[in-house]
């Protein structure tokens, strides 16, 4: 019987389960025991699911309380000094205070660093290293997971993040080389592996995604030492997990290491079956990534199901499983739950729990069941029907994008031409003062949304909400004396979602939620067909906005490459396709904008660096569509109109050139916590237009200071020309709450007020 199994599962639950029990908790509504009681549920609920599904073998320690990076710093004892009394004390509040910073009794702990999750829309938690780092196990929470399947009858296969990723994800504060940690860190997972053994472990599952990555030779030396020395010990078989991409020049090393198993991603990579094939050492599994991990479409399961049987025919039944891509984390829980979709469109789809049934016709196709004929036709009936569907197609936008032509779309004057306009439209201050948009997102708020949507609000009640919250964060801003207001986007449920609501070619689930950060998820739209845009989607708040002051408000938009990202896209054509038709829809908005009379519009693209694909050589052609996508939608306004645009989550050495290309009249960047380092790309690279580094963290709820943000400035100051910086957060303050965000705003507001008395007294 072929094997069928998955790398990992949603954690969150179909309805936000561990959300709603985490935030619980946090709130000191319940305690330590009610939310492991919820953890516990879920993990059972999740692997009976899994196994009833079609799974014949499903892994464990995939589920975890906020990241599976995190757990594996915490469960090595990576955990820096100043957590380790109370992470000591008690364990579990050690842990969320690693993951979310812990300020009580005059304790005041900053959270690790937060980043994305390779090239997804997934935060994981960097762990912070030092030369000399001790590793020794903490807790048991692999070793407990493993038995709680146990317990249920299932031979569940541990899931680790392998020992030379975990360090490749992982930072030194002190400069110093993380892979020389190397050798302190096996003996502990080599004790961890020993565990599980004797627990009754068959297999392990050691994910390596780092192996898809360009790597150097110190790295590939580390995965040559960190497999021998785990080889030697007593162990249960280990399977070599890798994915989001081609082995490819790393393909003879991942099949060299001494692992009983490998795992690769044929989805992304189809065309590496045979060189794997060709390369796997004699009696290895070798496990099949056949069905998309990362997307929510039904697969061809006619391709799969060759690639499968050519596999089998090479190596045997018993050496052949059969997996989705990936971990199924990046995918909503269950198709089931999704009652209003279309049918047609609904029959396309296929969430984590269908991803399983899709492998389970494909395992019995193998073995020979007799309905397994019928099942393929299924797929195959509704692959077809998508591929005909008039929802999809549409000549209009198809004529619109091929009239596009490449590279054309520039402003119509050079910056410095343009700045000369605009200052003279706008007559800033200097160091102008700005947000990002978004203001804090309530319960009050979320609530007003959600009883609109059941019907208990009626449109015209919640308009008359949302206006006056509207109007009371102009009045603040104005109170604060901010240059540049935002009307604060508190109509919208997502900054993707958003936009998808109101463009054709996208459709929306009730309960498609995905986790981001912690408890935190996002409800990625599907784009199902051509993008076209109705009607205008911002023209109406950012009026009324603009009609409650004087001075001026920012329109927001979020851009064309950051709604392709953070949605689930069609993959019936190239994503630059796609990201042309919404640049397109985009650029009507912005021109609707400013014939309303928005003479600053932002348009966010913080998944442009997110999206720069994994190997480097294929950077070149991301950039120039990705870059081309967004000059589409700014460029046709006037010289007095400025454009700005945000990025967070950005290291930009690697793409300051393409940053400098879209030709923003302003850029505003996520900086304070790497207290303006990241600057340094922006000031070697003599970046010309404006920019505005962050000046404090929004993603803590602490109050920064005057002095605090104004040594930023200062720094700031000493590598970009005065004349050029703006004065705004890191990055939008929807997480946040109403009191830190006056009082930090005031303080941010003095800052700048400072930097501009200095000037005038300099000069
Ligand atoms: N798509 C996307 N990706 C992104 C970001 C982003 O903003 N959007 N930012 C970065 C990640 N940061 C994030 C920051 C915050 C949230 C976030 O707050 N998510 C909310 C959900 C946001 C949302 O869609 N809200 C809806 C639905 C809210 C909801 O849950 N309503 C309740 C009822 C309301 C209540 O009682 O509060 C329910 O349905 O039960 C709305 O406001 O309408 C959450 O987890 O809670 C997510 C990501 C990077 N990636
Ligand atoms: C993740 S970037 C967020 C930008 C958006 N305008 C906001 O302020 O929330
Ligand atoms: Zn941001």
């Amino acid at each position: 019987m072929t094997t069928v199994t998955t790398l990992g599962f949603p954690r969150i639950g179909a309805r936000r389960e561990l959300k709603r029990a985490l935030e619980a908790f946090w709130r000191g509504e319940t305690d330590a025991d009610a939310l492991q009681r919820t953890a516990r549920g879920l993990r059972e609920t999740h692997w009976t699911l899994q196994r009833d599904a079609g799974a014949t073998q499903v892994p464990c320690n995939d589920f975890t309380l906020y990241d599976h990076v995190l757990d594996a710093a915490f469960g090595f004892d990576a955990i820096p000094e100043r957590y380790r009394a109370l992470a000591d004390a008690d364990p579990l509040a050690g842990y969320f205070a690693l993951a979310r910073g812990h300020q009580k009794d005059g304790v005041d702990l900053h959270a690790l660093e937060m980043t994305k999750w390779f090239d997804t829309n997934y935060h994981y938690l960097v762990p912070e290293l030092h030369a000399g780092q001790q590793f020794r196990l903490r807790g048991d929470k692999p070793l407990a997971q493993f038995l709680e399947a146990k317990a249920l009858g299932l031979d569940a296969r541990p899931v680790l993040l392998g020992p030379v990723s975990f360090l490749l994800l992982a930072k030194t504060t002190d400069g110093s080389d993380r892979l020389a940690l190397l050798d302190r860190l096996l003996p502990a997972y080599a004790e961890l592996l020993q565990q599980l053994k004797d627990a009754g472990a068959t297999w392990v599952q050691l994910d390596e995604p780092c192996l898809v990555l360009d790597l150097d030779e110190a790295a590939r030396a580390a995965y040559r030492q960190a497999y021998d020395v785990l080889s030697q010990f007593v162990r249960p078989k280990l399977l070599l997990a890798t994915y989001f991409g081609a082995l490819a020049d790393n393909l003879p090393l991942a099949a060299a290491l001494p692992a009983d198993g490998l795992h690769v991603d044929l989805v992304r990579a189809p065309e590496q079956l045979e060189a794997v094939l060709g390369l796997l050492p004699e009696s290895r599994v070798l496990s099949l990534g056949l069905v998309d991990g990362r997307n929510i479409w039904r697969s061809d399961l006619d391709k799969a199901l060759e690639l499968a049987r050519r596999a089998r025919g090479r190596l045997g039944a018993d050496r052949v499983w059969l997996a989705p891509s990936c971990s199924l984390l990046h995918l909503p829980v269950d198709l089931d739950h999704e009652k209003a979709l279309p049918a047609d469109l609904r029959s396309w789809l296929s969430f984590a729990k269908q991803k399983l049934g899709e492998l389970r016709v494909l395992a019995d196709a193998l073995d020979g069941k007799t309905d397994s004929d019928a099942r393929l036709a299924d797929a195959r009936d509704r692959i077809a029907s998508r591929k005909a569907s008039a929802r999809v197609h549409r000549r209009e936008v198809a004529t619109r994008v091929a009239g596009l032509v490449p590279g054309a779309s520039g402003r119509h004057a050079p910056y410095p031409a343009r700045e000369a306009a605009q200052a003279r439209r706008l007559a800033l201050p200097a160091f102008p003062t700005t947000t990002i948009g978004s203001f804090p997102q309530t319960h009050e708020v979320r609530e007003a949304r959600a009883r609109n949507r059941s019907g208990k609000l009626s449109d015209a009640d919640y308009n008359t909400f949302l206006a006056a919250e509207t109007a009371k964060c102009v009045r603040l801003q104005e109170d604060i004396g901010i240059d540049v207001l935002v009307h604060g986007e508190f109509e919208r449920n997502d900054m993707v979602e958003y936009f998808g609501e109101q463009l054709d070619g996208f459709a929306f689930t009730k309960n498609g939620w995905v986790q981001s950060y912690g408890s935190r998820c996002v409800k990625p739209p599907v784009i199902f067909g051509d993008v076209s845009r109705p009607a205008p989607m911002t023209v109406r708040w950012t009026q009324y906005a603009q009609s409650l002051t004087q001075r001026p408000m920012k329109g927001m938009l979020t851009g064309p490459v950051t709604v392709l990202q953070w949605s689930f896209v069609r993959d019936d054509q190239p994503r630059a396709a796609t990201c042309r038709q919404i640049a397109l829809a985009l650029r009507d908005e912005v021109l609707d904008l400013e014939a309303a009379g928005i003479g600053i519009i932002q348009i966010d693209e913080p998944a442009l660096r997110e999206g720069l694909p994994l190997r480097r050589s294929a950077w070149k052609q991301y950039l120039g569509w990705a870059v081309d996508c967004f000059r589409i939608s700014a460029s046709n306004v006037a010289d007095d109109t400025q454009i700005h645009t945000h990025m967070c989550y950005s290291e930009f050495n690697d793409i300051i050139e393409a940053v400098a290309a879209m030709d923003a009249d302003v850029i505003s960047i996520e900086t304070s916590r790497s207290r303006m380092e990241l600057l340094d790309a922006f000031a070697k690279f003599r970046y010309p237009n404006g920019i505005g580094p962050g000046v404090y963290d929004i993603h803590s709820p602490r109050v920064p200071n005057v002095g605090e943000m104004v040594a930023l400035l200062e720094k700031a100051k000493a590598v970009i020309p005065a004349s050029q910086l703006w004065v705004n957060p890191d990055c939008g303050l929807k997480t946040r709450g109403w009191p830190e965000t006056r009082a930090a705003l005031e303080a941010m507001v003095v800052a700048a007020k400072a930097l501009r008395d200095d000037a005038a007294k300099a000069a």
